[in-house]
């Protein structure tokens, strides 16, 4: 059985207003909307990815029956205009890789995404290209909990924002909407060719310990 995509109209929404001229309630509808589009219709069959053979074919998907810690974020970049003040080297979203399995990643025609390219996969040397924005495409990242779990058969993506160059491009608001598929919050993530690269770990711990990380350290 095929199942079809979920088309979220975000026109619908009115989102060229600024986060805080829109209504709680809109919110609320578009967020529903938009969560039941990525968990409803499945797009988290990571079938036959990094799965050793002897594996159930549905073994990851059936790791995020429940989404209890996967989740949506909305990002609004303000416009820069030639009155705001930017600090050398400033970006728009720092380089990073997410933490769950993988990231969905819409993103609007402004640009600014850039991807690591591996260069060296033993060395992990690598250097930023665009993700550039393409209508009707969405951008899958690996994140960090899926590189644990097939022992860096599959690397985590690192990406970050930067601001454009343009600025015909920079004066324009960037928005992007992005959908963090995080492994079922008791899952025990454990290398699955057998080998010890990584401890096993549940996927909250390891979230807890990549957000505290992240955020407090
Ligand atoms: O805004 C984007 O395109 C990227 C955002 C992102 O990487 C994140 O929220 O983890
Ligand atoms: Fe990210």
């Amino acid at each position: 059985m095929t199942s079809a995509i979920p088309i979220v109209d975000l026109e619908e929404f009115n989102l060229t207003k600024a986060p805080e001229d829109v209504s709680d309630d809109v919110k609320r509808q578009l967020a529903a909307q938009i969560i039941d589009a990525f968990s409803t219709v499945g797009f988290v069959g990571l079938t036959n990815y990094g799965i050793p053979q002897d594996k159930d074919p549905n073994y990851f998907k059936n790791q995020h029956k429940k989404g209890d810690i996967s989740g949506p974020r909305y990002l609004y970049y303000p416009a820069i205009t030639s009155q705001t003040e930017i600090k050398p080297n400033q970006i728009r979203c720092g380089e990073h890789s997410d933490y769950g399995s993988i990231t969905l990643l819409f993103q609007d025609d402004v640009g600014g995404l850039q991807v690591e390219y591996l260069l060296n996969l033993r060395t992990r040397k690598g250097e930023f290209v665009p993700a550039t924005p393409k209508a009707g495409t969405m951008y899958v990242n690996i994140a960090e909990a899926l590189q644990r779990w097939t022992a860096d058969k599959l690397i985590s993506t690192v990406h970050r924002v930067v601001i454009p160059e343009a600025p015909s491009d920079r004066e324009k608001v960037r928005m992007s909407v992005v959908y963090f598929a995080q492994p079922d919050r008791d899952c025990l993530i454990q290398c699955l060719d057998g080998s010890d690269k990584y401890e096993p770990i549940t996927s909250l711990e390891l979230l807890s310990m990549r957000l505290r990380a992240t955020y407090l350290e």
